[in-house]
């Protein structure tokens, strides 16, 4: 194995250790928001798992049409806003953790917006990473996502450049396409640098017309499972 599948394996593992005591967390009769990318893959096979196993009876709203079908492989039922208004949990990644404040940046898998909705649907919101994705200043790796409808998209992008990002740019597919969300909108990538004031930025955006939603995830989070090389912590404010 080289270095860099090591260390990728290495990630991997840590990401793994975070969702499997996330899923610790849900009891027999919850509603379940299902989080998305590779951390929330790990999750959603540890709650097929307990499924299949213990018999585990849930109920859950997947963030993704990826998250949608993997859950509905291991048959585990989908159910939605109308008959569960409210969820029990959601259990979810993130792209940076502000360890202090416990603010998120979400979204580099482009479903942002579904997961906020599941994520401000639930009483427990809980947040699983390894720990480099814990930052002091939120922006530090990782852009903001913004998603926007497509029509005007060039207007919207011109007036997000003017909220103090160093570059912002519309995300493209490998065929230079944009891309597009489940929800068929588009996303335009912010790069910040360092965002001194989460709140503030997060008000100037959500304000411009045809932006509809972000990836800072502000008070939203119950509690953050960060697992590292010296094992599992949990953050809580
Ligand atoms: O916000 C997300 C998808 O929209 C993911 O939760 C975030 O990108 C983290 O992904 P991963 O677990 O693959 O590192």
């Amino acid at each position: 194995m080289s270095e860099s599948e090591e260390s990728k394996a290495r990630v991997a593992a840590l990401k793994r250790e975070a969702a499997i005591k996330a899923v610790s967390y849900v009891e027999d009769g919850m509603a379940v928001g299902l989080g998305t990318g590779s951390t929330a893959k790990f999750m959603i096979d540890a709650l097929g798992e307990r499924v299949r196993k213990e018999g585990l009876r849930i109920r859950a709203i997947p963030t993704s049409e990826a998250s949608a079908n993997q859950a509905s492989a291991l048959s585990i039922p989908i159910t939605n806003f109308s008959d569960d208004p409210e969820l029990d949990i959601a259990i979810d990644g993130a792209d940076e953790v502000q360890a202090g404040s416990l603010f998120l940046i979400k979204g580099r898998g482009g479903a942002l917006l579904r997961e906020k909705i599941v994520a401000v649907s639930a009483r427990r919101f809980v947040v699983i990473v390894d720990e480099s994705k814990l930052v002091d200043d939120l922006g530090t790796h990782m852009p903001v996502p913004v998603e926007i409808i497509p029509w005007g998209w060039e207007r919207v992008e011109n007036l997000l450049c003017k909220t103090g990002a160093r570059h912002c740019q519309p995300r493209r597919n490998d065929d230079g396409s944009l891309y597009q969300t489940d929800n068929h909108n588009i996303i335009i990538d912010c790069d910040y640098e360092r965002i001194e004031d989460p709140r503030a930025l997060a008000d100037q955006i959500i304000s411009i017309t045809g932006v509809v939603d972000h990836g800072l995830f502000l008070d939203v989070t119950t509690e953050v499972l960060v697992a590292g090389t010296g094992g599992l912590r949990r953050l809580a404010l």
